[in-house]
């Protein structure tokens, strides 16, 4: 289990850098199997590695793209994390790629959760999946303190559960169960507070501090 941390000059290099890695890591793997997948978080951080991704010379095709979670709202949406994809990452040669949305329309991520569950299982182990991470330690939509995020550490956990305690909408989130187990895993986090999270995190417990559940094998990558 080794934890890599990476330090760049600027935010320019580590989404240069990150991309070239992610891309490399796609088509390695894709050398010797038939499809990767490919696992992303939303939010806002991550766009500008996304434009660069978008335009990465890979087999798109055999690529599965899904979230790591997603805001029970509207593809068209300003908070919905496919939106940003649709925006940043699923256009140039990525447009290709297999989209799995984790926004189905149902009335509620309740309803959409065990048919989501089958569909990304399909795809695991995740080839690649990226993680971000919010400074109150959250990672995907795996909240701190929250009933729901012990349920969705547990090994037994379904690979998608919805999440409806969080102050803003409802979300539908990958579990500790889907998204340990990658076989290339990175945290994307900038800025100096979400740096004093991270390092705080490593002494805390998962449910305390979500991120650290999966400080295993990990490339972390972080500019200022
Ligand atoms: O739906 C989401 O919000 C994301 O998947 C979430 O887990 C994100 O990675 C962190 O909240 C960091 O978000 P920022 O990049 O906006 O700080």
């Amino acid at each position: 289990m080794t934890l890599e941390f990476i330090e760049y000059p600027d935010r320019e290099m580590l989404f240069l850098s990150l991309a070239d890695r992610v891309a490399g890591q796609l088509s390695q793997h894709l050398r010797v199997n038939d499809r990767a997948s490919l696992c992303v978080p939303g939010g806002t951080t991550p766009a500008p590695l996304y434009d660069y991704l978008s335009g990465a010379e890979i087999d798109w095709p055999r690529i599965t793209v899904l979230l790591n979670d997603e805001r029970w709202v509207d593809g068209e949406h300003m908070r919905s994390n496919g939106r940003l994809l649709r925006r940043h990452l699923l256009h140039d040669k990525a447009e290709a790629a297999q989209y799995l949305d984790l926004y189905t329309g149902d009335a509620s991520p309740e309803d959409a959760a065990p048919a989501l569950s089958e569909a990304v299982a399909a795809h695991l182990p995740l080839t690649v999946l990226l993680l971000g991470m919010g400074t109150d330690m959250h990672t995907a939509s795996l909240f701190p303190d929250a009933s729901e995020t012990v349920l969705a550490l547990a090994p037994d956990a379904p690979a998608v559960m919805a999440v409806t305690s969080n102050r803003d909408e409802p979300r539908i989130t990958l579990t500790a169960s889907a998204l340990k187990g990658a076989i290339n895993t990175h945290l994307l986090i900038t800025g100096a507070d979400k740096r004093e999270a991270f390092e705080r995190a490593q002494s805390l417990d998962p449910t305390e501090a979500p991120i650290r559940a999966f400080l295993g094998d990990i490339t972390v990558h972080w500019a200022e």
